[in-house]
């Protein structure tokens, strides 16, 4: 997946490649994986990264005697709690990452889906409180962004229309971008993909299609966590977004593997795409 080099990347042609790190192996990404972020700039892939934080927040609020509880993957989130989900987010995540982009020698902007107005978001439903859901990416700060050289980092924490903040999961926030911008996803979390465990043994899928995600998902051999990632990853599925890929963020030079469609964790491809390859 390059550009052509006759050509230079333009707010029209440029390929974006949206990079989801999840917090269960935020702390554990080896230096490797920023530099590796930086030779995609360097080859013309322009690398926009979404991330997460759960376990971080849930050790926060564990340390405030704040009981969190998740439903179906996200997190019930009261009035009292956003702004502390916000902070932990927007502010110390963010800015993590952003100091590692800059210490592999890359520039990088910390922002969040209320920057620019980026995000338009509802309230999912009454019930997870001030949950919301991304209804429209504005994509302009992206590429502006990208055009002058920064790697865009994203905290999923967004707003409603009358500028309440609002807690947004991470991989859907993912997937919304990636649907804004043509780009392919790769979620990166602490396992080898989505797997199963058959006599005592976790077997990963090389690739999973839609409908047998939802089969997998009504077993309980997805649960958690990641039902929020295979639903946001389905629904960014379109001509556009051919596939999502969820792998090990340790994995050495998985975001190069992933780009390059070489075999890494599982890819999440739409039926009829998988019946034309296979
Ligand atoms: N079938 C499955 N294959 C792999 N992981 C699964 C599966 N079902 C549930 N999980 C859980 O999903 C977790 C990843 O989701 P999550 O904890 O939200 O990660 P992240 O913080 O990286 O977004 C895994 O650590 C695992 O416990
Ligand atoms: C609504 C909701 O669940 N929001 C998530 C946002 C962080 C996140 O998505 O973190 P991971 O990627 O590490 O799971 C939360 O509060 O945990």
């Amino acid at each position: 997946m390059t550009t052509s080099e006759s050509m230079p990347p333009t707010e029209h042609n440029r390929k974006y490649f949206v990079i989801k790190c999840g917090g269960s192996i935020l702390a554990q990404l080896p230096d490797e994986f920023y530099h590796d972020l930086m030779k995609l700039k360097s080859e013309g892939i322009d690398p926009v990264l979404v991330h997460g934080g759960g376990p971080e927040i849930s050790h926060l609020f564990q340390k405030l005697s704040i009981e969190t509880t998740f439903v179906d993957g996200l997190r019930v989130t009261t009035d009292q709690m956003i702004d502390t989900v916000e902070m932990v987010l927007s502010g110390k995540i963010n800015k993590q990452l952003v100091r590692k982009i800059h210490r592999a020698g890359g520039k990088a902007v910390g922002i969040s889906g209320v920057d620019g107005g980026m995000f338009r978001c509802k309230q999912t439903e009454q019930a997870l409180g001030r949950v919301g859901e991304v209804t429209y990416v504005d994509r302009s700060l992206i590429e502006q962004l990208s055009i002058s050289g920064y790697i865009p980092v994203i905290s999923p924490v967004s707003m409603d229309e009358n500028g309440q903040s609002l807690n947004i999961n991470g991989d859907e926030a993912a997937s919304a971008v990636a649907q804004s911008l043509h780009a392919e996803i790769c979620l990166v979390s602490d396992i080898p993909g989505i797997y199963k465990e058959i006599d005592g043994e976790k077997v990963v899928f090389e690739s999973l299609d839609d409908i047998k995600i939802g089969t997998l998902i009504e077993e309980g051999t997805i649960f958690g966590g990641m039902i929020p990632k295979v639903k946001g990853a389905v629904a960014a599925l379109s001509d556009q977004v051919p596939s999502v890929i969820i792998l090990d963020g340790r994995e050495q030079n998985a975001l190069l593997k992933a780009v390059a469609h070489k075999t890494i964790g599982t890819r999440i491809v739409r039926k009829e795409l998988i019946n034309v390859t296979n």
